[in-house]
């Protein structure tokens, strides 16, 4: 890794690769959230507690899209993100999985949920909002930081979403249709796993595809593909009780995420699911843990305590923002080492 990449400006003290100078870094670090300069004062205290508070002072820091959104989101989503349920993460990268809810935190957890719904609807629109020209670049440059990573080109199985514009998703199409392009080397080529939802209780199952055709649009208009291939012959379904090999690299959507690695999906709880059970899995086999990596547009990086975390809620060790990669916890970094 170059040295000079390496900059010091986010929270967690580790290295932001690939942001282009100190000021993005530091631009990307993170003030506090301004819970609670609402609640309980006299017009002129509030006002007093609103400028000096580590949001508005620090407001310049923030990136310019991200703190556009801010503006737009209403005071229900600056609430103070409740604190972490008893036996959940307390939103340390390291204690990615939550074990289950007590049921006299149920209200808790009605409130936390809601958090999410406002959360996730500024965030759409804030989306709606982003001018195309715009989206188009980020989304060329997240694309190319992934090409280019050494953790994405030493990657042989990979599970990656298929971007659906109507959803305003980071575009995977080019990642997947070069990388099923790549000739094989070596006797081998990377192997792509894509996901197909079975129901709306929360399952997902991810199959292999070899070419961009043996997709086609589900009802909600996502490409996914058929279990059977044109052969009439099983797709290789990467469930993987069935599964000999592990994946190592899983490329995450989401709605919203932040820089202690929470990430806000759409609500369906698909990928949460199917993460818990492949690290479950690959604990049991001995398999090394994959890197869990976010694509995320710059207005989608939220500030750290306004996204709440909620029992089922599986954090991802790297974000890819326009600017660059941003490794979330050390262990992080560990699993991004070729
Ligand atoms: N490209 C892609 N594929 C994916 C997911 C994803 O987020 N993106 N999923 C990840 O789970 C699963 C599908 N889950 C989905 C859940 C909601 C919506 C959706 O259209 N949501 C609308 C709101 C719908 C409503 O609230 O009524 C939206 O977010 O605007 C799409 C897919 C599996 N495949
Ligand atoms: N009030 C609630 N109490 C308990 N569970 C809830 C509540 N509201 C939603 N859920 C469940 O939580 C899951 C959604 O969780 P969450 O909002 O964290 O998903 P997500 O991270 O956005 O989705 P994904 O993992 O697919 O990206 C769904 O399975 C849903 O049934």
């Amino acid at each position: 890794m170059i040295k000079s990449q390496l900059l010091q400006g986010n929270k967690t003290n580790l290295p932001v690769h690939g942001l282009q100078n100190s000021t993005t870094a530091s631009r990307l670090t993170n003030p506090r959230s301004p819970a609670g300069v609402h609640v309980g004062r006299s017009p002129k205290a509030r006002r007093r507690a609103i400028s000096e508070s580590p949001m508005v002072r620090n407001y310049k820091l923030l990136p310019i899209a991200a703190s556009s959104l801010f503006n737009r989101l209403p005071p229900s989503a600056f609430q103070p993100a409740l604190r972490p349920l008893s036996r959940c993460s307390s939103g340390s990268p390291k204690m990615a999985r939550n074990e289950g809810i007590k049921p006299e935190n149920e209200e808790q957890l009605k409130a936390l949920f809601e958090q999410k719904r406002v959360i996730r609807s500024s965030v759409r629109k804030a989306l709606k909002a982003m001018d195309p020209s715009l989206r188009s670049q980020e989304d060329n440059a997240i694309q190319n930081i992934v090409l280019e990573a050494p953790w994405f080109k030493s990657s042989q199985r990979l599970c990656a979403y298929v971007s659906c514009s109507a959803l305003r998703e980071v575009d995977t199409s080019r990642i997947l249709s070069e990388t099923l392009q790549h000739p094989p080397k070596d006797g081998y080529s990377k192997k792509i796993y894509v996901p197909r939802v079975e129901d709306k209780n929360s399952h997902m199952r991810m199959f292999n595809i070899s070419r961009m055709d043996d997709l086609i649009a589900n009802s909600m208009n996502i490409l996914e593909p058929a279990p059977v291939d044109g052969d009439g012959n099983e797709r290789e379904d990467g469930n993987f009780m069935q599964t000999k090999d592990p994946i190592d690299l899983f490329l995450l959507p989401g709605l919203a995420f932040d820089k202690s690695g929470r990430r806000l999906g759409r609500g369906g709880g698909y990928y949460d699911t199917f993460l818990k059970n492949y690290q479950e899995l690959a604990k049991v086999r001995n398999w090394k843990q994959p890197l869990l990596v976010a694509l995320s547009y710059s207005v989608q990086i939220m500030d750290e305590g306004i996204i709440p975390l909620t029992p089922n809620d599986v954090l991802v060790d790297v974000l890819v923002s326009p600017s660059g990669v941003i490794p979330i916890s050390s262990a992080g970094l560990d699993k991004m080492k070729v």
